[in-house]
């Protein structure tokens, strides 16, 4: 089993002259859900993009800190990125599913990692799907199109496709933003199950998803970290007046 957090140290994000993320500084525990919260536009998203380097796709992104797993700061300019991506899922609001099957879908990056036996991505396949509870929805389906599964299910697929390639961490953003309740209540399902395993960080516009997912919430207001804690106590004691106010629905 990993043992594997991440560690942001004095993270700064800039768009140009921007600056969206200012200087924050937070540690993700390994098998804990933290969940990143604040109104529109307070460098949430921007920041989960940072820990594995998905900005360095956006022209004029610039980035400043260090993001650490374990003794590699994976912001360093020797970072191999597509290994990075390996040990660093991303989950995205939309489910993005590649327009192939649903068992090239899972097989697509343990492929590129070197995996070509058909016996051994059976498996990876079956157990990719199995752990993000759609092997028995998808068992008899598997080389029909990922694009015909429902919206509830391609989020699912797009979670058993970053597991594919073990890794330690997964990021995700609104991952049940565009779903409807059941399959938001089955993604979060989910996301209690995979946390035995992996260190997850969700960014979330839903409050009460936050206080039902999470181990810890980190609250964002424009650019800056403003209270970072326990879930249970951020939701019920917070010690910030912002956050008070944010939680409770006065602003945002
Ligand atoms: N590609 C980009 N180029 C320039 N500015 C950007 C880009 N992406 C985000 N920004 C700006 O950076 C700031 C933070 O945006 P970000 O999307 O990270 O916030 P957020 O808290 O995730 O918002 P939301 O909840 O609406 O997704 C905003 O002012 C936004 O306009």
């Amino acid at each position: 089993m990993q043992d594997v957090g991440l560690k942001a140290k004095n993270l700064s994000v800039f768009y140009g002259e921007k600056q969206a993320v200012k200087d924050i500084s937070l540690d993700f525990n390994a098998r804990q859900v933290t969940a990143l919260i604040g109104p529109s536009g307070c460098g949430k998203s921007t920041f989960l993009r940072s820990l594995n380097r998905m900005n360095d796709l956006i022209p004029g992104a610039k980035i400043t800190g260090e993001v650490w797993i374990g003794d590699q700061n994976i912001l360093s300019p020797r970072t191999d990125v597509v290994l990075l991506r390996q040990k660093i899922g991303m989950v995205w609001q939309r489910p993005n599913p590649f327009h192939k099957s649903i068992y090239e879908n899972i097989a697509f990056g343990p492929r590129y990692h070197g995996i070509r036996d058909k016996k051994k991505l059976d498996e990876i396949v079956e157990q990719s799907l199995r752990k993000a509870a759609l092997w028995e929805e998808t068992k008899d389906r598997l080389h029909k199109s990922a694009l015909a599964l429902s919206g509830g299910q391609q989020q699912r697929l797009c979670i058993a496709r970053s597991i594919a390639v073990r890794p330690d961490i997964i990021l995700m953003d609104e991952p049940a933003s565009a779903l409807d309740p059941v399959s938001t209540a089955k993604i979060e399902e989910l996301i209690a199950e995979l946390k035995q395993e992996y260190c997850i960080i969700i960014v979330t516009h839903n409050m009460h998803q936050a206080a039902r997912v999470s181990d810890r919430t980190a609250f964002f207001l424009m650019g800056e970290l403003v209270e970072f804690d326990q879930t249970d106590k951020m939701f019920t004691n917070p010690a910030n007046q912002q956050t008070s106010d944010y939680i409770s629905g006065r602003f945002g």
